[in-house]
């Protein structure tokens, strides 16, 4: 009731604007599937209310932190991957680093009540910087999680003063969109498994060569590897929870836990199925094409 009715009260202030901003933003909202035709509204900054507030579900190791990071410095949001939050936290040594480093490493979830602290401080510091919209990246990762997003806060109350969850929760509430990426396990587990890390930059690469051949209808699947440049080549690090006993952990807790949150959306009208077709080079123009950015893109690559 309360995201209806500020649905509808920017719906109303939306109407004062262009006609044009006003209808791409009204049809984004009430219709039942996400309709990638008017979610260029975000592009221009005279017409928008706010900048995108998105979601990317998917097992480990689809590629989630890779187009969620492309898609942040296209649109200019920042990108929140909430398994980041969890590495800086076990690197920060705090109180909670001991406990979170068993959990991560037999690749269980850290409990919903510790994730949405760490994810309420960050959006909070961001909110201090002026930052608006954003693309999360590992949350929701369960139902309970995906509520919160929602409406509930009793729950987030419990965490932090109640003031602040009612500004944190009035900006994250309305999700406008959730991307759901898709690869095939088998591609999966290689790409966790040949994920490497720059220990100083912190880029991400992967030295696994992916071909994987068409069968009974599938299509096959090339995935080049993405390896360093010599600046990093000697600094990679693997990370802890990418062995493959906790990479099976992971997808099997995906599919028990975070299923049901691509449910959860798809119910909602708000998910967006994207099948990767291949690396980067084939999913990024798809992607873009698939939200409806690609004209952006180009425009932004002619300017720089
Ligand atoms: N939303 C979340 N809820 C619970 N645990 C999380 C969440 N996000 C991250 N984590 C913890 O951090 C770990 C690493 O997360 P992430 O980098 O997103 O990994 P993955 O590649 O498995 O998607 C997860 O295995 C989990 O232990």
């Amino acid at each position: 009731m309360a995201v209806l009715s500020r649905l509808t009260t920017r719906a109303r202030q939306l109407l004062s604007l262009s006609p044009v901003s006003s209808l791409a933003y009204i049809t984004r909202t009430l219709t039942t599937t996400p309709n990638p035709k008017t979610l260029s509204f975000s592009q221009d900054s005279k017409d928008r209310e706010r900048n995108v507030q998105w979601v990317f579900l998917g097992c480990p190791g689809v590629g989630k932190g890779t187009y969620a990071s492309r898609l942040s410095n296209l649109l200019n949001v920042p990108h929140i991957a909430t398994g980041d939050l969890v590495r800086e936290e076990l690197a920060s040594s705090g109180p909670l680093a001991s406990q979170l480093s068993e959990i991560v490493n037999q690749g269980k979830l850290v409990s919903d009540e510790i994730i949405i602290n760490l994810l309420s401080k960050r959006l909070g510091a961001g909110e201090a910087r002026g930052e608006s919209g954003f693309i999360l990246d590992g949350f929701p990762r369960t139902l309970r999680q995906a509520q919160v997003l929602l409406t509930d806060i009793s729950w987030f109350t419990v965490l932090v003063p109640k003031e602040l969850a009612v500004e944190i929760l009035e900006g994250v509430t309305d999700i406008d969109l959730v991307i759901n990426l898709k690869l095939q396990e088998e591609a999966l587990l290689a790409k966790c498994l040949g994920r490497r890390i720059c220990s100083e930059c912190g880029a991400n690469y992967n030295i696994a060569s992916i071909d994987i051949k068409g069968e009974n209808g599938r299509p096959g699947m090339y995935m080049a590897p993405l390896l360093p440049p010599p600046g990093c080549a000697q600094k990679l690090i693997t990370r802890s929870d990418d062995t493959e006993p906790v990479v099976k952990e992971r997808l099997r807790i995906y599919n028990e836990m975070s299923l049901p949150v691509e449910e959860f959306y798809r119910s909602r009208g708000k998910l967006l199925e994207f099948d990767l077709p291949g690396g980067i080079p084939e999913s990024w123009p798809k992607l873009l094409q698939a939200l409806n950015l690609d004209d952006l893109e180009v425009k932004q690559s002619a300017a720089a």
